[in-house]
């Protein structure tokens, strides 16, 4: 049977990247990205910033929405402090699978949490099931349509404190317009623009940071 493009790009990893090495880990993957198939990750330029907002900030609990292949997790989950934990959200059981074994191979199982199912139905048991008040960071990056729609609802399950930070992937392409106006109009947020390039490309694409203020 044929295999699929994250079954290919994690083959990448185990081919290239060094066991319990997580920048080796992404180096491998953007590799595979640029030079065989490209795929959704936020990519090393997007990355960087990723990159310089998460070691600003220093978080203690960090939530992912879409893990897809483990790629920003690693890359996350790389730069947190000891005790830090990273909740990663995945609804597709094939990504999940692939994921795992990427965050196992960077050596980082023990900082992160991968759920799988739906972030609508995951956020409201935050609390309960997964032990966690509120979050410090919330990098968003799965279906563009569901940035508003879970950011409403963070607010309502009381995941977010004054000073947490929403970073979201994709604000320009494939672009998310009811989330971007919405942080950039809220009294409750200050956003930031970071532009970049959509991964792996020369098209514009940015990631917009937005400070919950309480
Ligand atoms: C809705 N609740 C959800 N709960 C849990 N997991 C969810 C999820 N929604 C989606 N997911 C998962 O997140 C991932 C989805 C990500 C969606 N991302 C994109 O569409 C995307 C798309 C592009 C893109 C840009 C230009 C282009 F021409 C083609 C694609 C670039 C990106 O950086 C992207 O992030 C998948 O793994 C999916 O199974
Ligand atoms: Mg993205």
């Amino acid at each position: 049977t044929q295999s699929t493009r994250p079954q290919r790009l994690l083959g990448a990893v185990k081919k290239n990247a060094t066991r319990g090495d997580p920048r080796s880990v992404v180096k491998a993957i953007d590799q595979f990205c640029r030079q065989k198939e490209w795929a959704m990750n936020v990519g090393d330029e997007k990355g960087c910033i990723l990159d310089s907002v998460v070691s600003e900030l220093n978080p203690a609990t960090v939530l992912e929405l879409g893990t897809y292949c483990g790629y920003s997790t690693v890359r996350i989950a790389s730069m947190l402090p000891p005790h830090a934990k990273l909740i990663t959200l995945e609804f597709n059981p094939d990504y999940a699978a692939v994921a795992r074994q990427v965050i196992a191979w960077a050596g980082l199982e023990d900082k992160v949490q991968l759920v799988e199912g739906a972030s609508g139905d995951l956020i409201p048991k935050m609390s309960e099931q997964f032990e966690v008040e509120t979050f410090d960071l919330v990098f968003l990056d799965h279906w563009k349509d569901r940035y508003l729609p879970d950011t409403k609802l963070m607010e309502e399950c009381g995941l977010l404190k004054k000073g947490s930070v929403l970073l979201a992937d994709n604000v320009i392409c494939p672009g998310t317009p009811e989330y971007l106006e919405y942080v950039r109009a809220s009294p409750r947020y200050e956003s930031q623009y970071f532009r970049s390039h959509l991964e792996y490309t020369k098209v514009e694409d940015g990631l917009e940071k937005s400070v919950f203020l309480g």
